[in-house]
């Protein structure tokens, strides 16, 4: 009986099977080919595939938990409105409805918790990995043509990628109760691996504040320091944060919920990003899932961000994110202070 399990892990366990429906919803935007390209604002884009796995995830999570605040990247008047039923889904993944609930966590109401909902992480390299799909040269070049947005460097760079971007593509899904994240959800549609000899697509990360994480193989952060940051949102104030980490590699990559699973599986120890431009909804579930793991996401002041229904969406003060608190603290202390001011001013 599933009523007797408390109420956030519920939504946890049902936010991991949306996702997965959200992500298959996803891929099939990208193989039918229309991506249906709108632009939101400067640098910002919106495509089917955000506005229907938005609308699944949505409509599925309140159908089951009708007094939880859910709050959407693209939600608005244009992004309403009846769904196909395969899209309404109600069931809840075994694993996590098996977690042990924390003692904090056991009580809270519908009322109390905040739904942040990202259906695409990652728009621009989900964009960028259409054209990759075109397999005949004359094709893809017809279709960086027309695109809004793509600059000749990066259609160099994408042809010399083999897959595209499409694996720094994300679906996020934040729980916050009190203003903070205590649960989350990263599925990525486009990871591939064998198992079993079988060829598995995607897969769906999950974390639960004092229960722990799933889905993946936690590692332990590169011998290195490797600093992960945005491929497409760059300005001076993020390079000069870039530069005053002293790393040995910096890794540039798409989505806020991939630079996450990057620092979890070990591939970068440090997340750096001075600049606005993420939104709650980026931030809310790998903040989350991060912590979870026993890291810590912060603006770039070192201060937590708030996840209240009323709080503005922007993340204005940026992003600085670790695997651990003590390459948190290390990587705050090196953050100049007229870096600070800088971003604060903005
Ligand atoms: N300057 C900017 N303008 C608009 N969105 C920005 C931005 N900087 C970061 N973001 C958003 O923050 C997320 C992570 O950015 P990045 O990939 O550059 O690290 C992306 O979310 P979406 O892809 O969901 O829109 C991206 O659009
Ligand atoms: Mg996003």
């Amino acid at each position: 009986m599933t009523s007797n399990i408390p109420l956030i892990v519920r939504l946890l366990a049902s936010s991991v099977s949306v996702a997965n429906r959200a992500g298959k919803i996803v891929r099939d935007v990208m193989s039918k080919g229309e991506l249906g390209i709108v632009e939101k604002g400067k640098d910002d884009y919106q495509t089917e595939a955000d506005r229907s796995a938005q609308r699944c995830i949505v409509a599925s999570l309140a159908a089951q938990y009708p007094k939880v605040n859910i709050i959407g990247e693209e939600d608005g008047p244009d992004n309403e409105g009846d769904i196909a039923s395969d899209w309404l889904i109600s069931e809840a993944d075994k694993e996590v409805l098996s977690l042990e609930c924390p003692a904090g966590l056991r009580s809270v109401k519908e009322e109390e918790i905040v739904v942040w909902v990202d259906p695409l992480d990652g728009t621009s390299e989900y964009t960028q990995g259409a054209l990759m799909l075109k397999r005949d040269p004359w094709e893809r070049w017809k279709m960086y043509l027309t695109h809004p947005f793509i600059s000749i460097k990066w259609y160099l760079s994408l042809l010399q990628s083999n897959y595209g971007f499409l694996e720094h593509v994300t679906v996020l899904i934040g729980i916050s109760v009190n203003e903070k994240p205590v649960a989350g959800v990263i599925h990525q549609p486009y990871y591939k691996t064998i198992l079993g000899g079988e060829k598995i697509v995607g897969r769906t990360i999950w974390g639960l504040q004092e229960a722990g994480v799933g889905g993946f193989t936690p590692a332990p952060p590169p011998d290195s320091l490797i600093i992960t940051t945005t491929r497409s949102h760059s300005n001076p104030l993020v390079e000069k944060a870039l530069q005053v980490m002293n790393a040995a590699q910096v890794l540039r990559v798409g989505g806020a919920g991939y630079k996450v699973l990057q620092l979890l599986e070990g591939k970068a120890s440090i997340y750096v990003f001075a600049s606005s431009g993420c939104k709650k909804w980026d931030t809310c579930a790998p903040e989350a899932v991060l912590s979870a793991a026993g890291g810590k996401l912060t603006d770039i002041l070192g201060e937590f961000y708030k996840y209240g229904g009323t709080e503005s969406r922007p993340n204005k003060t940026g992003v600085l994110a670790a695997v651990s608190k003590d390459l948190h603290s290390y990587a705050l202390n090196r953050i100049p202070q007229e870096l600070k001011e800088a971003l604060s001013k903005k």
